[in-house]
């Protein structure tokens, strides 16, 4: 039996100031202004994306004390910004990554249930995890949690907040003029959870939303990571673009759902992606080196490497052989607020030495080799058949897709790349249905049995009245 033609999930991301998009570009607009959230995810729309998504980064990178000028501004806070998209937007998911460390599941899960309810059942969350405490001092929490209990804490969160959106009946809310009852239930949003990290109870203020609960997303590698999205998430946005190591994630994510005992496709994978088109391959390639040199620059070059030898680099000549000196990961750190991306940086650093001799790469480009993030640069066509290989071959089931200029680096993916992918047949033309669920082809949760029969109207028909005020 031939395998089954893919359809292709896309998320359209927009960054900040980093050192993946160029905010000195003549082109590029304000990080942080709504018009941009608005034309990207408008932009996203049009070419029948399933998502917008948006990233969370908590504490501004410093370096050695000072803020590090390659992540300053840009990430406003997740949820206003995706509660105003909702009004301009009408099919496009609305996913929002949330730390699982330092907030509250009551909070978030309201939070949440209030955009999937404002949004007519289009939100999603990114749940992430955070073991820094320089972030966490932030929260009055530096440091509170030991690095192997994140995900711990993360499972507690998740299952409180079902419980939360799971308190009211699909049913609850009558609003019945004639009889002149408001609910129907009055035992409506009754929840106790019990854990380590969350001991609540108490009665849940919003109504279930029109998603049940709103879809769900990881984004972590460790096994404890792979485990918390394998048993409970919808999707994980990856890090891994090169085919091999994102076919063998896409295996091993798959057995862990099934000896979770879930469908081995309830989780759909979804790296993050970038392009680059020009008129001919030869055109892309060199675009691609231009942004690529203007993203990383000598500077930004050895402050990413300063990640990873925990050493002050700014003396070496980026266009030179790499540093001499060995990583000192037990120092003090140099650069803080970024995920560190090496359990261990003596063995990472003499990967890099052995690749920069093979490659004759100087400490600039090495830093653009490991740091720099352009997956697809070709023609459109060229695009669009790698993304749909990509897919096809299992590498993924689609992208969360950034690019180097915002808001208007999508368009062009729209105009020239959509269209050729919906040609082939592994893009919806049209959307076919209202909310982030049907986008990605997700069930619904089963919402808890009907109303309670202690109602109102049959235990307390006097009150009826009253009843309107619990709203
Ligand atoms: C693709 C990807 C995107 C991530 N995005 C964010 C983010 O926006 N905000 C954040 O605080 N952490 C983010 N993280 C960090 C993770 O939540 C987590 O803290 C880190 O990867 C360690 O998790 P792990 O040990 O399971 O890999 C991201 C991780 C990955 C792999």
């Amino acid at each position: 039996m031939s395998k089954p033609h893919k359809q292709i999930i896309l998320g359209a991301y927009l960054g900040g100031v980093n050192h993946h998009t160029l905010w000195s570009d003549p082109e590029a607009g304000s990080q942080i202004d709504f018009a941009s959230f608005r034309h990207a995810a408008q932009t996203a729309e049009r070419g029948r994306f399933d998502f917008f998504f948006l990233a969370e980064g908590l504490a501004l990178r410093e370096r050695l004390g000072l803020i590090f000028d390659q992540d300053v501004v840009g990430r406003p806070d997740t949820l206003p910004v995706l509660a105003a998209l909702a009004a301009v937007t009408e099919h496009l998911g609305l996913i929002g990554t949330i730390n699982a460390t330092f907030n509250e599941p009551y909070e978030l899960a309201r939070q949440l249930s209030s955009l999937d309810h404002l949004s007519g059942g289009r939100a999603g969350w990114n749940v992430v995890t955070s073991f820094d405490a320089f972030t966490g001092a932030n929260f009055r929490r530096a440091g509170f949690l030991h690095r192997d209990d994140r995900y711990t804490r993360a499972g507690e969160f998740l299952a409180a907040a079902r419980e939360l959106w799971d308190s009211w009946a699909a049913d609850a809310v009558a609003a019945d003029r004639e009889a002149g009852v408001f609910l129907r239930d009055a035992k409506a949003g009754e929840f106790a959870f019990g854990g380590a990290q969350f001991d609540i109870s108490g009665r849940f203020t919003t109504p279930r939303s029109p998603q049940g609960r709103p879809v769900i997303l990881q984004a972590g590698v460790s096994p404890q990571g792979r485990d918390f999205a394998a048993g409970g998430a919808d999707a994980i946005f990856s890090p891994y673009h090169r085919l091999d190591e994102a076919q063998e994630f896409y295996r091993d994510i798959r057995a862990r759902a099934v000896r979770l005992g879930r469908p081995a496709d309830a989780v759909k994978l979804l790296p993050h992606a970038s392009f680059v088109l020009g008129e001919s391959e030869a055109d892309a390639i060199e675009r691609h080196r231009d942004i690529t040199r203007r993203q990383i620059g000598g500077r930004t070059a050895q402050i990413l490497l300063e990640t990873v030898w925990n050493r002050d680099l700014s003396g070496y000549d980026p266009d030179g052989p790499l540093p001499d000196v060995d990583p000192d990961p037990e120092g003090p750190p140099v650069v803080r607020g970024r995920a560190r991306i090496a359990e261990d940086a003596h063995r990472r650093v003499a990967e890099w030495r052995a690749l920069a001799e093979t490659e004759s790469y100087s400490l600039r480009d090495l830093a653009i080799h490991v740091f720099g993030r352009t997956e697809f640069v070709g023609t459109p066509e060229q695009v669009a058949d790698r993304i749909d290989t990509f897919v096809q071959q299992d590498g993924s089931d689609g992208f969360i897709l950034g690019s180097h200029l915002t808001p208007t680096g999508l368009d062009e993916f729209v105009d020239k790349v959509v269209p050729l992918l919906q040609e082939r047949g592994s893009l919806r033309t049209d959307y076919t249905g209202t909310t982030l669920r049907d986008n990605l082809g997700l069930p619904y949760p089963d919402a808890r049995p009907d109303a309670r029969p202690d109602t109102l109207a049959d235990a307390q028909p006097d009150v009826q009245p009253d009843a309107t005020r619990v709203a």
